[in-house]
Order: C-alpha cells, then structure tokens, then sequence
C-alpha cells in the first residue's frame, strides 16, 4: 500500500488492505463515509452521518481477484448482462483501477478520480465525490480510430427497511424489456410496487427516480444524466438462493435502480469521441 499513500488526505481520506487484502479507500467528510475498492472501482459504502447506509452490501460477497463484488455500486462496461464466453456485465468491475489524484474540495467532500489500464480501445475514468450525496461519472473515450459501441451501467444496490414497503416513482409511462419474459411492457402506474422477481431495463429515460422507504423513513433519489436507460432489480426467493454470493434473505433489504445506457440505448463514440455517464444519489426524510 506504501505507494498509495500520497493519495492519502490526512483527516479525510484513508488507504488500507479491505476484505480479501484488497486496497480500499476510507473517505470521511463532515455529513457522511464511504468507501472505494480498486477491485472494480467499487464504492462499497456510502452513509450519512445519522441515517443508515444508502447502499447495500451482501454479507457474502466475494473480494476476490477476478470475481465482482457483490453489493454497493458495481461499474459495469463495456457490455451490460451475459455474454457467452466472457464474464457477464464486463469486465471493468473485475479489473484493478488505479488511482490519478485525490482531493479535498472547498465545500468539504473528498473527490478521487480513478482510471482503468487495459481497455481495448478506450480510455476510461471513473470519480466520485462523496460529501452530502454521492456523485459518480464514468466517463469513456473512444482513442483507436474506428467508431466502437459499449453499454455501461452504475448498478447502484441500495439498502432498503422492508421490500414489501418499498415503492419507485419517475418511471410512469416508460417502456421496458421485461428480462424475465423477454416482453416489451409500458410502465402503467406512478409507482412500482416489487412482491416479485423484477428484472426490467426501461429505455428512453433520463428521469430522476425516487425510491419511498417508509421503515426506513426516506426517499432515495437517484438523478442521472448521460443516461437513457434505467434498470430495476430484485432477485426474490429463488433468484436469491440460486446466487452463491447473496444470502438467503437478503432481497428484503436491498433493491437495485441502475442508470446506465442498454441495448437499444447502448454509446457508439467516433475516434477520439468521449461521453460521460453521471449519478448523483442523495437522500431526504419522508
Ligand atoms: O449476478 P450479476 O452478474 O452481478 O448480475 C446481477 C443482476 O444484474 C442486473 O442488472 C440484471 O438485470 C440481472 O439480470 C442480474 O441477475
């Protein structure tokens, strides 16, 4: 770790060995922690001082060389889902992310700006910035010199009091492929209600979605821009025990909205082209 250590920012920003040995980043601000793995550019934790953490991890994740972390926000590019032969949801969450610089900014949050080595043709970044919300760009840019297609993703897991309780508004309206039946749908209400297996990836839309948690007496929202797709996720009973990294039970307390662009909504970028996919997730009292 000795060679991280200029990243370090003294009362704020921390590097030590995580899980499995893995390099994490510790980030401490005035209103909230969070933690970052190299493994994947993974932020891990995200909290605000006095409210329980915004996102979800498995207690059975792996933090393992070569196979992702399961929970928090996972970078998925360049392709979205299986591909036969290649690791699903693609390989930057697998891969080892470097650091470029850290910093302290003037109102207080602690941004890092990460970068991947070894992405074909592409040169890919990726910053947070945590303070009162959460901020993340991954931004990619097309330096060979043909034009290159790719989906990418922030599959954010976010923690949640009760999944029965839980209801997703901002996606009335939107059109979605069910990825459970492979059938086009319309989303009909204000609200999604999940007491299911969901697994939709709604197209064509740049909305905020809000999430209402009344047990835990919040509303996560997550904004977005650079992205024209949006993902709903939650495995259930069977899903959940079929997955070795996921316990049992643990699709009660966690739901994934992911912003990204998919399929239909994937980037095509000219050579020397470059796009940037933003989330910010903030959250307030219900
Ligand atoms: O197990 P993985 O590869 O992390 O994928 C988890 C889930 O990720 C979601 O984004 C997909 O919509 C689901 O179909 C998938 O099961």
């Amino acid at each position: 770790m000795s060679d991280l250590e200029k990243f370090e920012i003294p009362g704020h920003l921390r590097i030590t060995p995580g899980n499995g040995g893995l390099p994490k980043l510790l980030i401490e601000t005035g209103g909230s922690t969070a933690e970052i793995y190299l493994h994947g550019a993974h932020v891990t934790g995200f909290q605000k001082k006095g409210e329980p953490p915004l996102l979800f991890m498995s207690a059975r994740s792996e933090f393992v060389a070569g196979a992702p972390i399961r929970g928090g926000v996972p970078v998925i590019f360049p392709w979205f889902g299986p591909r036969e032969g290649f690791p699903s949801h693609g390989t930057a969450r697998l891969s080892e992310w470097t650091i470029l610089q850290t910093a302290l900014l003037p109102d207080g949050s602690v941004r890092v700006d990460l970068a991947l080595a070894g992405a074909d043709d592409f040169e890919v970044g990726f910053v947070v910035t945590a303070g009162d919300s959460l901020g993340m760009e991954l931004t990619v840019k097309n330096t060979g010199d043909a034009g290159r297609s790719f989906a990418n993703c922030l599959h954010t897991y976010f923690q949640v009091g009760d999944i029965h309780k839980v209801s997703i508004s901002g996606l009335q309206g939107t059109g979605y492929t069910d990825s459970l039946t492979a059938r086009s749908e319309v989303e009909a209400g204000p609200s999604i209600l999940i007491d299911r297996e969901v697994d939709r990836i709604y197209q064509d839309t740049t909305a905020t979605v809000d999430i209402h948690d009344p047990s835990l007496g919040r509303t996560i929202h997550v904004a977005k821009s650079g992205s024209n797709s949006t993902v709903v996720w939650n495995p259930w009973i069977d899903k959940s025990i079929r997955m070795p990294d996921f316990g049992d039970e643990e699709y009660l307390q966690m739901l994934c909205v992911e912003s990204g662009n998919i399929a239909k909504n994937q980037i095509t970028l000219a050579p020397s082209a470059s796009s940037t996919l933003k989330v910010e997730i903030s959250s307030s009292a219900l």
